[in-house]
């Protein structure tokens, strides 16, 4: 994953908001732990005073207080560090929605969708036993351990020099194993990640496999990951099944010597039954904790390798992250431009030697501007030396082959992704200086792929606007022309949708996604084809909204269709990521070689396959009062414009 450092002391804040639980569970712990010690003692007492005759009734009760005590104390810690880990996960994951939600859409798209949701659910569940349980069973058995031989040297140190020399080569092993054990989980991790990004990858594309009859070429596919995650939690099973026993051996052979020396010193006299009781007690106490703490270090390695990955998906870089450090306040109006009269000058100086913008004929500034915006995806050159200005009001058609870059003109301005050289300007602002949210209250954005989401239908159109008013839904639903759609089913706006808007037909998912738009009441809404599947009845009357809409607005449509760009106030038209042309219909037709090529072109197929006939060549509107930037066309001459048909969007054309 090539994302940015995580921040530094995630973790530590994720565990920190836990303190109280986990120091409960610890200081409980340590309670335990120290009835759990102090246990053999009793023992050792009872021993002694059963042999002297005095009464042990005392004795007896103390030791079941005491194992009653540890019993209760282990309990209550196990609850307690369990539930702070369960809060670590919730914290964990809502932290990471959040960066995955903001993330800067350059990087995102680097990942791996499946990964990503890997990482989210299955990791940070990982995270937890590593941060919780295992840490808490490292700290109490090692006090245990720690305390045991601290009580085992005070009753014979030459007996606990030969029990840890047994153990200290088992010891040993046991580390190495533990270090490999942390290296093998994280492959383990991002082997079962690639699996779920694989999955995701084809569930999101199901029908075209099925329509490709690829089924056994996937499932072949997530079999090889699948068996790649398995080999990698093989190698983490078989180092988890030789941690328990390389200790045992060493607790084996201790025991057998203490037992062996032991037995011979009490014999000799050299070492009373008593301490050799509580020796021996302390030495079974000691070794599940012993075991335990090992265990829990393989846990926790590879909890760490979740750690990892965890941290990594939180430093991915969001897209509010501070980039141009100009020091100017984030929403800074220019210099100067504001207030200046319509058709002043444009005054210099804005910005980084970005020319002021320049106001709109109406009033105020144009909508939006792209000044000199040079833009690649990686190192590869999408925009070059792009100028052009969209008045606050009427229809701006975006024309060009496919592949001209007329999308990533549109994510510029939506700011998904930050221009390479030059600036976007919305309403006069840089949009470098703007919040993302500042910059998406003020422009709708109807996509290419109609995006729809499972839930009602109604949910679906007030998802840019949740508190709309009834009556605006309805009149946005009217002017996306969805109505009679709306009408036709049973439970209206209530109908529920399936994953990705299933239950709607292409056509009327692109009205959905035109009404949610609408809905937001922008002061620029992007169409991007957002014609596209729709037949000519519906693209008239959605036409027919947009010319109501332009009076309120700025209309930008990336046009699909001839009969939308026949009626845009201009047309801008884009060539392999310039702006080649600007002007009206006749404009363009008369005066640009690409364009007549492209109109033309469709009205030929057209006209060949017979649809043409019955369709009326509109006029050509006016030109817009708005100045453009950017290379302008001379004035129609007066020639017949193509008849309505869609515009080719084919390389084929140029
Ligand atoms: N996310 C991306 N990562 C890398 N390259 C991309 C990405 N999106 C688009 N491109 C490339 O950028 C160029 C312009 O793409 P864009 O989608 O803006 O073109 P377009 O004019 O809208 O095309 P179309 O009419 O086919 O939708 C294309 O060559 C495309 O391959």
């Amino acid at each position: 994953m090539t994302a940015a450092p995580a921040p530094r002391g995630l973790i530590r804040e994720l565990t920190r908001a836990q303190r109280r639980l986990l120091l409960g569970g610890v200081l409980l712990g340590m309670a335990g732990v120290v009835s759990t010690l102090v246990q053999p003692q009793i023992v050792s007492r009872l021993i002694a005073a059963a042999g002297q005759h005095r009464p042990v009734a005392g004795l007896i009760t103390l030791l079941a207080v005491l194992f009653l005590a540890d019993a209760a104390l282990s309990s209550t810690q196990g609850y307690l560090i369990g539930r702070a880990g369960e809060n670590i996960v919730r914290d964990a994951r809502v932290l990471l929605a959040g960066k995955v939600l903001r993330a800067d859409l350059a990087h995102l798209n680097a990942q791996r969708q499946g990964d990503v949701h890997t990482r989210l659910v299955g990791d940070t569940a990982l995270m937890k036993i590593a941060l919780t349980q295992s840490l808490a069973q490292i700290i109490l058995n090692g006090l245990v351990v720690v305390g045991g031989t601290v009580m085992m040297a005070l009753i014979d140190v030459w007996l606990l020099l030969l029990t840890v020399g047994c153990l200290g080569v088992a010891s040993a092993a046991s580390v190495w194993l533990a270090r490999g054990l942390r290296k093998a989980a994280l492959v383990n991790r991002e082997d079962t990640g690639e699996f779920g990004a694989d999955l995701q990858r084809v569930l999101a594309a199901l029908p075209t496999v099925k329509a490709a009859s690829a089924e056994g070429r996937e499932e072949s596919r997530l079999a090889r990951l699948a068996d790649q995650a398995r080999r990698s939690g093989n190698r983490v099973t078989v180092l988890n099944a030789l941690l328990s026993p390389v200790l045992n051996v060493g607790l084996q052979a201790s025991l057998a010597a203490v037992m062996g020396v032991g037995m011979a010193r009490v014999a000799t006299g050299s070492l009373g039954v008593a301490d050799f009781t509580a020796f021996t007690m302390y030495l079974f106490y000691l070794v599940s904790p012993l075991v335990l703490v090992f265990i829990s270090i393989g846990v926790y390695q590879q909890g760490r390798a979740a750690v990892q990955r965890v941290d990594e998906l939180a430093g991915l870089p969001q897209e509010d992250d501070p980039v141009f450090g100009d020091g100017s306040a984030p929403g800074d109006a220019p210099a100067s431009g504001d207030g200046s009269a319509p058709g002043d000058a444009p005054a210099p100086g804005y910005g980084s030697g970005i020319p002021a913008p320049r106001p709109a004929p109406d009033g105020g500034h144009p909508a939006v501007e792209f000044r000199d915006v040079g833009f690649g995806y990686g190192d590869r050159p999408v925009l070059e030396g792009v100028s052009f200005t969209i008045p606050r009001r009427g229809l701006t058609a975006l024309v060009g082959v496919s592949g001209a870059g007329k999308t990533t003109v549109f994510q510029l301005i939506e700011r998904f992704y930050r221009p390479g050289h030059g600036a976007v300007v919305l309403d006069g602002k840089d949009i470098a200086h703007l919040s993302p949210a500042e910059i998406r209250g003020r422009v709708g954005y109807v996509q290419q792929d109609s995006a729809a989401m499972r839930g009602t239908l109604r949910e679906n159109i007030v998802y840019a606007a949740p508190d709309a008013a009834d009556a605006d839904i309805a009149e946005a639903v009217e002017l996306a022309g969805l109505a009679d759609v709306v009408a036709a089913l049973p439970d209206g706006l209530d109908t529920r949708l399936g994953d990705q808007g299933i239950g709607l037909s292409g056509g009327q998912r692109q009205r959905l996604c035109v009404a949610r738009a609408l809905l937001q009441k922008p002061a620029v809404i992007l169409l991007d084809e957002a014609t596209a599947h729709l037949d000519s009845d519906a693209e008239a009357a959605l036409r027919d909204s947009l010319r109501r809409i332009a009076r309120r607005c700025a209309v930008v449509a990336i046009a699909h269709r001839i009969s939308t760009v026949v009626e845009a106030d201009r047309i801008v038209v884009l060539d392999a990521g310039r702006v080649r042309a600007v002007g009206t219909h006749q404009q363009l037709l008369q005066n640009d070689g690409l364009y007549r090529r492209l109109a033309t072109a469709q009205f030929a197929d057209n006209a060949l396959a017979g649809s043409a006939a019955g369709s009326a060549a509109r006029p050509a509107a006016a030109p817009s009062a708005g100045s453009a930037a950017g290379p302008s066309a001379g004035p129609p001459a007066g020639e017949p414009s193509p008849a309505p048909s869609a515009l080719p969007t084919a390389g084929a054309a140029r």
